[in-house]
């Protein structure tokens, strides 16, 4: 049977090593050092211990959403979905990946995801949709995102005015005496729940993106039997044998060399949206002041997403040329939904006459493979991720391989993937700026520390 997801991580390693490649010794003395973690790392993740995909799923909550978008499915021409960070990006990964590039579907319901706060958009979104023939899914872990509230409140607003039925709407989020779940009650609306213990950007594979999911027509058990066989591959297979510990181990080496930035170089349209969700995923999980035992580490490398071919006209130079401070991760698709092959029309001109016959996923690949070969000749370590094909089960197992990388990354740099301490400040700060009651008390202080950074301003203006 066909590999449903490989990884390549030979171009990792190099003869003898050197400053950016590891050697096989030093491969075997990472299998000898962190054996152990990784083996602790298997351990909680067979046993449902570690709060990732698989850890909370109940039958019954499937059931649930799929009785919820069938009826939705059935009522409504549009569905406007509003969350941002997790609450959003895993969402667009699913419908970009298995509906298409532009991610508004040929057949009912079209789904729209408004992730950010901008008037420009829900403006313009509020001329697109009919609201009398639109349904709502408000999914917000917290509910206190400011973003996310703020859309709820603009189209809920629009919702009424088209004479909307607050039971059709749909409100995720996390069981708690706050604001949108006392939204939920009074509105009597539809209510599904985030597991608490699950943080937004491992929350994908679960009512967040499975509601989505089955709305686009999508049967989120597809998604689920890819995360189970990368599971189950996980925490079978010994270290020295395992993609998950030999990419996470070298991945750790090659940060201690300066390599502080991974690239995901995605060869596929259909995954820009899974770049950004990797780029959450990676950067809220790991990049941690301090570790779990308190000292200041400064851990995390910056993930950077970009897209194959198109990134080689823009970024390649700079990877190739620029700082040695990257390694790169490929993600190709084997198998092309629909592929187009090329016809002879131009025979005797020499630029295009060699297509004749090729198809565009065949050069897809083969560019692909001449960014990783270009790259790696130059001295630059590049590992590759090939999904056998554009579907549920495909995706399901590229989500959950590197919702497990990041966790074993974690414990390699010893820092707590699922907190984000860091976004707090700013979100205080929105709060009380904004004049929500229970930051009243910190207006002050924070519109002094307006003023004093404005002082701090050196603004050179220049006119029409
Ligand atoms: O689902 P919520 O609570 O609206 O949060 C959205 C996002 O905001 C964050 O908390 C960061 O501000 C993310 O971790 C989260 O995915």
């Amino acid at each position: 049977m066909e590999d449903l997801i490989k990884v390549d991580v030979g171009h990792l390693l190099a003869e003898g090593g050197s400053d950016h490649f590891l050697s096989a010794a030093e491969l075997d003395s990472l299998i000898a050092g962190y054996g152990t973690v990784f083996r602790e790392f298997q351990v909680d993740l067979r046993e449902r211990r570690s709060p990732i995909t698989l850890s909370f799923l109940e039958e019954e909550d499937i059931a649930r959403i799929k009785g919820i978008a069938a009826e939705l499915r059935g009522k409504y021409e549009n569905v406007l979905l509003l969350g941002i960070g997790g609450s959003a990006l895993g969402t667009k990964a699913i419908l970009q990946f298995l509906r298409g590039p532009y991610n508004i579907l040929e057949d009912r319901p079209r789904l729209f995801v408004l992730d950010n706060i901008d008037p420009a958009v829900a403006a313009q979104l509020g001329r697109i949709l009919d609201f009398g023939e639109t349904a709502l899914v408000y999914t917000s872990k917290s509910g206190a995102t400011p973003e996310t509230a703020a859309n709820f409140i603009y189209f809920y607003q629009r919702y009424r005015e088209a004479g909307g039925d607050d039971r059709d709407i749909v409100i995720i989020c996390d069981p708690g005496d706050n604001g949108i779940n006392h939204l939920a009650r009074k509105l009597n609306c539809h209510l599904l729940r985030f597991p608490p213990a699950l943080q937004g950007r491992y929350s994908v594979m679960s009512s967040v993106g499975f509601l989505p999911a089955e709305l686009a027509g999508i049967d989120c058990r597809e998604l689920l039997k890819g995360a189970e066989a990368v599971h189950r591959a996980a925490v079978e297979a010994p270290p020295a044998e395992n993609p998950l510990f030999l990419l996470g181990a070298c991945l750790l080496q090659l940060s201690r060399r300066g390599k502080s930035i991974h690239v995901l170089f995605h060869y596929s349209s259909l995954l820009v949206e899974f770049g950004l969700w990797f780029m959450q995923l990676w950067g809220e999980s790991l990049g941690k002041r301090l570790s779990l035992t308190g000292e200041v580490v400064k851990a995390g490398t910056t993930p950077l997403a970009c897209t194959g071919a198109t990134d080689q006209h823009s970024l390649l130079q700079l990877f190739k040329e620029g700082p040695d401070d990257k390694v790169f991760g490929f993600v190709g698709v084997e198998r092309a939904q629909r592929d187009l092959r090329l016809a002879g029309v131009f025979p005797e001109e020499l630029e295009y006459s060699y297509f004749e016959g090729h198809t565009m996923q065949e050069q897809l690949q083969i560019e692909q493979l001449a960014t990783e070969m270009s790259l790696v000749n130059s001295g630059h370590p590049c590992y590759r991720i090939t999904l056998r094909d554009v579907s549920a089960p495909a995706l399901g197992a590229l989500f959950y391989f590197y919702e497990a990388l990041t966790v074993f990354m974690a414990q390699l740099y010893n820092v707590n993937p699922y907190d984000q301490p860091g976004v707090e400040e700013g979100k205080h700060i929105t709060y009380a700026l904004m004049g929500r009651k229970d930051y009243r008390h910190r207006e002050e202080e924070y519109r002094k520390g307006l003023e004093r950074y404005r002082e701090g301003s050196r603004i050179f203006g220049i006119k029409e």
